[in-house]
């Protein structure tokens, strides 16, 4: 038992993705499925429009090259692209979801032609849910969760980065490296939730007195780091400096009078006698002993090789 012409219809239009038939030259020739408008808006209106009529330029030409691309390879295409209703000449006030969504287009060569022209199948689903996880699982696996500062594994990725990048063309970096001041007193006298409270209002101050590009990372229990591109140790001196004033006054001010939360920081940048990263960290930290040697609440800088 087969299925006659009607239903074979039936069934195309009761596929949960839209699934557009779209020839050479981006005309829409063809459109079945998506009728739940919790994930899509009914495109209807588009058949007979071309591509680049309903989208802005840069999103139709790049539509159009995934059509070229299909038909050159003679084969499945999986590609994946972020577009909003609003983008889509037709759909602006049609029902569906709202804001950007994220979609995944398999896109098939259309066996024979329509109206003289080649042509594809182009199946969209949506994936905005999956995209969102992916991002949110991306930044979990980047970032700290007390302080929500970049966490190690970031920093290692960032400072491989900056190191590439100087071992090339030599553009500088910086770094700082802070550790509290006894820390573990003010967990004793003050409880670990007070602690806990120090280090988060600590990263909220000192990303005040960074740049955006700067990457504030947190390397260990109670020591950060802080990486500072096309910057010397000079100027990273500086802003060390600025965070170590801010740092002594600040948390007090914002959580407790009675806290004293102080901090020493050493200061290094990429040397080019460096011949791996675990140099220029080695300078840092061994300026933070230094500092914690003199009294503590102060700045060391450690720039020679
Ligand atoms: N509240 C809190 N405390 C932490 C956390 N991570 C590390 N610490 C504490 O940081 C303290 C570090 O103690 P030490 O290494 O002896 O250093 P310190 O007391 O700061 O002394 P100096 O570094 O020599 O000035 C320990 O008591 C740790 O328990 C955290 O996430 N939250």
């Amino acid at each position: 038992m087969y299925l006659d012409r009607d239903q074979m219809l039936v069934v195309l239009n009761a596929l949960p993705d839209p699934v557009f038939v779209l020839t050479e030259t981006g005309l829409y020739a063809g459109l079945y499925g998506h009728a739940d408008p919790k994930y899509y808006h009914d495109a209807k209106d588009l058949l007979g429009a071309s591509v680049r009529d309903v989208m802005p330029a840069e999103v139709a030409e790049s539509i159009m090259e995934h059509i070229q691309e299909a038909l050159h390879r003679n084969g499945l295409l999986k590609v994946e692209y972020p577009l909003s209703s609003q983008q889509v000449k037709g759909l602006e006030n049609s029902a569906g979801p709202g804001g950007t969504l994220w979609f995944e287009g398999h896109v098939q060569p259309f066996p024979g032609l329509v109206d003289g022209e080649r042509a594809v199948i182009w199946v969209a689903r949506n994936i905005t849910r999956r995209k969102q996880l992916e991002d949110e699982l991306l930044e979990a696996s980047q970032t700290d969760p007390l302080t929500h500062v970049a966490n190690r594994r970031r920093l290692m990725e960032v400072l491989e980065f900056h190191f590439g990048a100087y071992r090339r063309y030599r553009h500088p970096m910086a770094l700082i490296m802070f550790d509290l001041d006894h820390f573990k007193q003010l967990n004793d006298r003050f409880g670990h939730l007070t602690g806990d409270r120090v280090l988060r209002c600590l990263c909220d101050l000192c990303r005040q007195d960074l740049r955006e590009n700067d990457l504030l990372a947190r390397f260990g229990g109670e020591e950060f780091m802080i990486v500072l591109p096309s910057t010397t140790a000079e100027r990273a001196a500086q802003t060390a400096e600025r965070i170590r004033t801010h740092i002594s006054t600040g948390v007090a001010a914002e959580l407790d009078e009675e806290l004293n939360v102080t901090i020493s920081l050493g200061v290094s940048e990429l040397l080019e006698t460096d011949t791996s990263l675990e140099q220029v960290i080695q300078r840092v930290d061994d300026a933070v002993y230094q500092a914690k040697d003199e009294g503590r609440d102060r700045v060391v800088v450690n720039a020679a090789g």
